[in-house]
């Protein structure tokens, strides 16, 4: 059984990477792409937020654009869940390679048990907002945050019953946390690729209108 829909957030400006993180490759394919691949062994429906759309054609992606603009990962978020067919909604950003099926599976159990609106894991006195999922019973209270002119993910979780998976647990499926690795700047990107070539990294799995 699938678990409904998935979304990648790939809308951001890219300020510390120095060009669009959309456009990150390995082996002849976008990243993002590769996730998608991934996702779908999962999920029913796979969505990209992208404020350039047109980049898609011919993927086998659902494609939007934030309707609240400039307004950070929330942005993203609320249109996500807008787009969504399922109540709970996995989220991943763009740069984060190292994909995790068991860790979702967990998550997604957790979600299922706990009925929270969203599940996030704890790092430290820190949180990881995105590998992780949040239900469409947010979308209205998302655009009242965002209405009073704040964009903190951060905080608006705070203002949510959130279901916390603690640190340990975590670690039980990723004890190095690679599966919460983001690619911010092109040394993270560099360093993530040469290691995963130098392991044999495949994504002879990834479509042809995944192909750069
Ligand atoms: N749809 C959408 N996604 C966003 C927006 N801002 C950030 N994101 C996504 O949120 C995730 C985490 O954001 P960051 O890692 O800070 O990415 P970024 O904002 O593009 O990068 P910096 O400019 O270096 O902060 C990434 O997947 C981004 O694509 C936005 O305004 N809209
Ligand atoms: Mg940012």
């Amino acid at each position: 059984m699938k678990f409904g829909s998935a979304v990648i957030l790939a809308g951001g400006k890219s300020r510390r990477m120095g060009f669009d993180k959309q456009f990150l490759q390995i082996k002849d394919h976008y990243l993002l792409c590769w996730h998608g691949e991934q996702l779908a062994t999962m999920f029913d429906q796979i969505i990209v937020v992208s404020n350039t759309p047109e980049l898609y054609r011919g993927t086998p992606f659902v494609v939007v654009s934030d309707e609240l603009r400039h307004q950070g990962p929330l942005g993203g978020i609320h249109i996500g869940l807008k787009t969504a067919l399922s109540q709970n909604v996995y989220f991943l950003a763009c740069d984060m390679p190292n994909i995790n099926l068991d860790y979702i599976r967990r998550m997604q159990q957790c979600v299922s048990q706990s009925h929270a609106p969203a599940c996030v894991t704890r790092y430290g006195d820190w949180i990881e907002p995105f590998n992780a999922f949040y239900s469409r019973v947010l979308i209205s209270a998302i655009e009242a945050y965002l209405a009073t002119g704040r964009h903190s993910l951060f905080d608006f979780l705070e203002t949510c019953e959130t279901f916390y998976i603690p640190e340990a647990e975590a670690r039980q499926y990723s004890p190095d946390w690679k599966m919460f690795l983001n690619l911010n700047t092109r040394e993270d990107f560099e360093k993530w690729r040469s290691l995963s070539l130098a392991h044999g990294f495949d994504n002879a799995a990834c479509g042809k209108s995944c192909r750069r």
